[in-house]
């Protein structure tokens, strides 16, 4: 996808044969066959994403693998299930405009082939007749002529209008409303834009923030310290070395899955953000360290291998607490001869011993900060489900700061920039324990490529994907007070 700015760069008119200038990537011309096997992979994940509340990231690369779609095949169906996956509701104000009726009044199967068939229309480089003809031989196929002639009428008209007109239509203006007309634009729902500008603190950010979420991000993969180098991994992966984490391989093309490195457990897919926060919690000073470390909300795995592979080479251990059994195994697969002991168990009440001269907790969250890697999640998310997340979240920090030995420090860290879930969570624990201070966490996320000063006024971090390209990850360093 191209960069999304405010207009719509080219902004062609559909009638040419082709869509809007934003997020144009492919070449149509042999891609015009009806019904071809990379529209109906991304109509069957679609679908399923709807119905069955499934994740598209999990079920695409299993059904790719099991249809034996080509390369070529396999690029297509990806764009088009996390492409339309993300942007449904931007498409659904368009379905329902230019169909003169209500979403709800569309059912289900059909919406689904009308969001796939919009976002070729809007956001890919595919010619509108190969995007509507498609569409229809997919309802055709399943819903007889009658169905097929409804899509094939409301793509039409959605046709008729590039992504910039459309939301010239169906959005709030600039004027009066400049958090709804920029969710819109940059197809997130409403209060997630709200969120954002909260945590930046203004609205000026917000549009680079949004759009930078817009995006599909590359893969990240985390080159497991003592095992394989970042160096070596960028070699092999045909990837490059990360800028922040020195374990960060950037992999702008190709399936991770298919690389033996991370077959055989010396890599894996981890977003850099979270590279840092598990470093950040290695490199704290906690004065004379007993090597007794704890990832207290471990599943799966991902920040408990980091942290297990630089245990290892440090003379630690860590405890992996996890609640659900599913995810312990599934550190417990990734951990394998590693200085890791899993549990299961409520980090709330582990049963553990205090004196842990490190914690990290990476709590249960929202996941607002990590919407682009999971295409439909922005759209599944309701603000309601926030205040209990604070409250386990701040059970969670609480309980770590007993854990934890005098002079030893947690981490807290989210895949949320939420303010209620990042800095007013700690704010309630610092305020609850006696004599706890937060340190800078900037001097331990910043390296050769990244002044302190650039990663805000801290104490805590914020990133963002606009900001350093990575999730917007929170953390901030706890440490419990020598005299406690
Ligand atoms: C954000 S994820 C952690 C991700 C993990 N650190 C990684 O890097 O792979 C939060 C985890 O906390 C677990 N969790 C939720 N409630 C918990 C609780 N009360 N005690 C321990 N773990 C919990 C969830 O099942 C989930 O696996």
């Amino acid at each position: 996808m191209t960069q999304g700015g405010q207009g719509v760069q080219g902004g062609r008119g559909v009638q040419g044969g082709r869509g809007s200038g934003r997020g144009k990537s492919r070449d149509p011309k042999t891609r015009d066959k009806a019904t071809d096997p990379a529209r109906r992979v991304a109509l069957d994940v679609l679908r399923a994403v709807r119905r069955d509340d499934a994740y598209a990231n999990l079920l695409l690369p299993r059904l790719l693998r099991e249809r034996g779609l080509d390369r070529r095949d396999k690029a297509l169906a990806t764009e088009l299930t996390y492409g339309t996956a993300r942007t449904a509701g931007l498409l659904d104000l368009i379905i329902a405009s230019a169909a003169g009726r209500a979403i709800s009044e569309i059912d289900g199967d059909l919406l689904d082939v009308l969001r796939l068939g919009s976002y070729q229309l809007l956001r890919t480089r595919i010619g509108s007749h190969a995007a509507v003809s498609t569409s229809v031989d997919l309802v055709r196929a399943e819903h007889g002529m009658g169905q097929a002639g409804f899509v094939n009428a409301v793509l039409r008209k959605v046709s008729q209008r590039d992504e910039q007109m459309w939301i010239d239509v169906v959005a709030p203006s600039m004027v009066d409303d400049i958090v709804g007309h920029l969710a819109v634009t940059y197809a997130h729902p409403r209060w997630i834009a709200e969120v954002f500008a909260e945590s930046l603190g203004s609205i000026g950010e917000l549009q680079a923030a949004l759009a930078a979420d817009d995006q599909r991000p590359i893969v990240h993969l985390v080159a497991r310290p003592g095992q394989i180098t970042a160096e070596e991994l960028a070699l092999i992966s045909g990837g490059e070395e990360g800028r922040l984490s020195p374990y960060c391989v950037y992999l702008p093309e190709g399936d991770p899955g298919s690389l033996d490195a991370v077959r055989d457990g010396f890599a894996g897919v981890q977003d850099e953000g979270s590279q840092l926060v598990a470093l950040a919690l290695t490199r704290a000073d906690v004065g004379e360290d007993a090597g007794r470390w704890l990832d207290l909300c471990a599943g799966p795995g991902g920040k408990a291998a980091l942290l297990g592979s630089l245990a290892d080479l440090d003379g630690a251990g860590l405890d992996a607490v996890e609640v659900s059994e599913h995810r312990a195994k599934l550190i417990e697969n990734i951990v394998d001869g590693l200085p890791v002991t899993v549990h299961i168990a409520d980090g709330r009440d582990s049963g553990l011993e205090p004196g842990f001269d490190r914690i990290l907790v990476d709590a249960p969250c929202s996941g607002l900060g990590s919407l682009r890697r999971r295409p439909e999640a922005r759209w599944r998310r309701t603000p309601e489900e926030v205040p209990q997340l604070v409250e386990l979240q701040t059970q969670l920090l609480t309980e770590a700061m007993r854990l934890v030995r005098p002079g030893g420090v947690v981490v807290y860290s989210t895949c949320s920039p939420h303010p209620a879930e990042t800095t007013g969570v700690v704010a309630a624990v610092l305020g609850a324990v006696d004599g706890a201070e937060q340190l800078d966490a900037r001097p331990l996320v910043a390296g050769d490529a990244v002044e302190p000063e650039s990663l805000g006024s801290g104490p805590h971090v914020q990133l963002w994907p606009h900001r350093q390209d990575t999730d917007a990850m929170f953390m901030a360093v706890l440490r419990k007070p020598v005299t406690h």
